[in-house]
């Protein structure tokens, strides 16, 4: 492999064999774990669903995963620029397409390597599959067959049927070319393109600058023979033959002359510096052949310097790659049931993917990439594979076209809302957090950012603004902030979307002492001491404005220890009425449901009256997520079963819980499996109070919590929201420094909401 470095040869080969052989399994959906979901799944409860869809087909996509499952299917004759390896030897990339499928866009595939090379027969092998699959992609056969074969499936098939190195790659590389020349000032009608490879990507790509514009008499067309041109018998089919020039020209190096275009879908070191020499001016040169491009991008950038250059790579720049299209046209054609796609949905592609690109970068994108994101430009030309929006605006897009154009079987009533459940392949935080977002969008609140210089807090911020959940106040210099809102391509401005607290001059200053000392000036603080904090320490500030009225809440955390950042808001904003002592509560989004946990943050040991307290703001809190606590006590000791200290501390803290809210549920002291596990539960103690699963876990001390918190993060790849900071007077929030822009708008979204509604006094609830 040319130009794939020794290292990461072998870190393939270890990513293929470690921890088990190859990339994907099949996982399945439903319990398996009794003789009645033995009948149900299986012999006899089956033959119902059996007998429903042998009644009525359609019924097969409510019944059966066959809505969500694609085929990709090769027979290995043109597997990356690798060219004809086979079936077997295609089955790592196959399974690298199902790998994305599910992850970007949740579609299951299986990957089916076809051992036939005979158009006929290979037509006939995969109209065959048409009952298992909602849709099929044809992946890696080589052209002219490629042709042929999905023309023929089209016709036969009454499912999607999507070549994707023909019409993936087609889409992404149209949307590219028409950002560049948008960025060159060029129009399409006017320029010259010239291919070198006349395969199924290059001439569904053609075909696809056609119909948007390009001129077929401005297009030049080159292979492993040359140029193809009017008369030319060699290595010609019906497919080439409207791209053949009458000419006399007859190689890629003549053809090149004053071209604005080069797109590469041949075969690795064909485009020599020598032939960019003589292009027009803003040369677009796509290199698009993998592994190995036409020419690499170092070198084309030393030949012409005005050039915009992409590869199909990750590690260059402008990564043009059909990853960025196919798991959604997919999405958006499988969630409409439609029967094909057509030129309609893809050119919704285009222009979805085209559009995106155009968008200030996310910061989901820039975390993925090491800060690197850009905004749109010359190195920016089509948006990153990991730009979380691909799915939220391709997959609607192409939904929308194929219910205009009448193949969308089962039309969706509500786009918009379409559009905002496919949160759910994105932010696993989207749906717990929609409550907050709609709610804080209804009155948005005043939010301070105590690290306002933090490019997470910039990102986060940025989106909170499109958001529109809060008039963000950031602490922080102005010329810093400003010069790190140009460098991370983030468009919102001083003052117009948000204001600044500039520590180092403030006119404020003096009265932030004063209040200062009136908060703590009996909790320690001397008048030197404050007014050396009120310059430097930016939680200080950001609680004393919070306290003046200044600002609704206050996010910090980032910087400092926790403690420490939680002395300066106790001492400044104290306690809200009916409070004891703080708490910290922790969300954890995982696959299995949200999880609320305290104290994950504050008190070491809690007593049982502090612990009924964090209990009682917490179910607050929770409902503020729509949704009803279910709290366990959790111990190691079950219902009794341990006579301990720390048992018994649950058991009063339960006590004085019921005696405080009678209404809520609530129940312990149990184990963490007990609260979970309603089968569990019924065995242990069958008369418990507390129905389902528990969703509030309040734990014994802050050891117990913590360590709970981090190991279900890390081990089940959970979602943290938090921590979320109890009792207060005013709402603030200290995030812990690992937090994401992400985890800061989540938290934004909490403190607002909270802004609006204080809580009541705990013991009212
Ligand atoms: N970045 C992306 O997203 C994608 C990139 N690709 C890349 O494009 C390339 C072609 O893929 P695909 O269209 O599926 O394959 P095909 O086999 O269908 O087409 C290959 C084409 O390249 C031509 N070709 C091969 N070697 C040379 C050469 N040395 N000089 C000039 N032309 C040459 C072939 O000519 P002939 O037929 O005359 O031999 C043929 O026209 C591969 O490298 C692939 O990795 C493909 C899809 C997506
Ligand atoms: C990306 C891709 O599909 C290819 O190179 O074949
Ligand atoms: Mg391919």
């Amino acid at each position: 492999m040319a130009d794939v470095t020794e290292d990461l040869r072998s870190g393939a080969l270890f990513y293929h064999r470690n921890p088990r052989p190859g990339k994907i399994e099949i996982q399945p959906t439903k319990p398996l774990g009794n003789q009645r979901d033995l009948a149900l799944a299986y012999t006899p409860g089956v033959a119902a669903a059996c007998e429903a869809i042998a009644a009525d087909p359609a019924e097969a996509a409510g019944l059966t995963s066959r809505q969500n499952l694609v085929a990709v299917v090769s027979n290995g004759t043109a597997v990356l620029g690798l060219g004809n390896i086979g079936p077997l030897a295609s089955k790592p990339v196959m399974e690298g397409k199902s790998v994305l499928f599910k992850k970007f866009a949740g579609i299951d595939v299986f990957d089916i390597e076809v051992a036939e090379n005979d158009v006929d027969r290979l037509v006939d092998v995969v109209a065959a599959l048409e009952p298992t699959f909602g849709g099929i992609n044809l992946e890696d056969i080589k052209a002219p067959e490629c042709f042929e074969v999905e023309e023929r499936l089209k016709a036969r098939m009454g499912i999607p049927v999507f070549h994707d190195d023909q019409h993936g790659t087609a889409i992404i590389v149209a949307a590219a070319v028409v950002n560049a020349m948008e960025l060159a000032s060029k129009k399409l009608a006017d320029i010259k393109v010239v291919t070198s490879g006349a395969g199924a990507a290059a001439l569904a790509t053609l075909n696809l600058l056609v119909s948007l514009g390009v001129k077929r008499e401005n297009i030049w067309v080159t292979d492993i023979e040359g140029v193809v041109y009017e008369g030319r018998n060699v290595l010609m089919d019906r497919w080439k033959e409207p791209y053949a020039q009458r000419t006399e020209l007859r190689t890629l190096a003549e053809v090149i002359e004053s071209a604005d275009v080069f797109i590469g879908l041949s075969a690795g070191g064909v485009l020599k510096p020598e032939m960019l020499q003589r292009m027009a001016p803003v040369p677009l040169i796509m290199a698009l052949a993998n592994p190995t491009p036409e020419i690499m991008p170092d070198l084309a950038r030393a030949a012409r310097p005005d050039a915009l250059i992409c590869t199909g790579r990750s590690d260059f720049p402008n990564q043009v790659n059909n990853v960025l299209c196919f798991p959604y046209i997919f999405r958006g054609a499988l969630d409409v049931a439609a029967s094909t796609i057509n030129e309609a949905m893809k050119a919704a592609a285009v222009e979805a993917i085209a559009g995106l690109a155009r968008e200030a970068p996310s910061d989901v994108v820039a975390r993925a990439y090491g800060g690197e994101a850009r905004p749109f430009g010359p190195d920016s030309l089509i948006p990153s594979p990991f730009d979380p929006r691909l799915i939220l605006r391709i997959a609607p897009a192409v939904a929308k076209a194929a219910m205009e154009t009448g193949v969308a079987r089962r039309p969706l009533p509500d786009l918009a809302a379409y559009a905002e459940s496919l949160g759910r392949f994105v932010f696993r935080s989207g749906f717990i957090m929609k409550p907050l977002f709609t709610a804080a969008r209804e009155e948005p609140k005043r939010v301070i950012y105590a690290e306002g210089e933090d490019e997470r807090v910039l990102r986060a911020v940025q989106a909170v603004v499109e958001e529109r959940i809060a008039r963000p106040i950031l602490i922080g210099r102005p010329s810093v902030v400003e010069t790190r809102l140009r460098r991370f391509g983030l468009s919102m401005a001083i003052g117009r979307e948000f204001d600044l607290i500039n520590p180092e001059d403030d006119p404020r200053y003096r009265d932030y002492v004063a209040t200062y000392l009136e908060a703590a000036g009996r909790k320690g603080i001397t008048p030197d001491a404050a007014r050396t904090l009120v310059r430097t320490n930016s939680t200080v500030i950001g609680a004393i404005a919070l306290r003046r009225g200044d600002a609704d809440a206050l996010i910090c955390g980032l910087e400092g220890r926790f403690q420490s950042n939680l002395r300066h808001i106790s001492n400044i904003l104290g306690l809200a009425p009916g409070a004891r002592q703080m708490a910290a509560m922790s969300l954890l989004i995982t696959s299995k449901g949200a999880y609320f946990l305290a104290d994950t943050h504050v008190t070491a040991e809690p007593t049982a009256e502090e612990l009924a307290d964090m209990t009682l703001a917490c179910a607050g809190h929770v409902r503020r997520f729509g949704i009803e606590p279910r709290i366990a006590l959790l111990s190691h000791s079950d219902f009794g079963s341990a006579d301990t200290a720390s048992a018994r501390k649950m058991q009063r803290a339960l006590a004085l819980i019921q005696a405080r809210a009678p209404g809520l549920v609530v129940d312990g002291e149990m184990a963490a499996d007990t609260a979970l596990l309603q089968t569990i539960r019924d065995r242990v103690n069958p008369a418990s109070t507390l129905k389902g699963e528990a969703n509030v876990l309040i734990m014994p001390n802050l050891d117990a919590a913590n360590i709970a918190l981090q190991i279900v993060k890390v081990l089940a790849d959970a979602l943290p929201v938090g921590p979320i900071l109890l009792g207060p007077a005013k709402p603030a929030h200290i995030l812990t420094p690992s937090v994401t822009a992400r985890g800061i708008v989540n938290v934004t979204a909490v403190a607002v909401v909270e802004a609006q509604t204080r809580l009541p006094r705990q013991d009212e609830d």
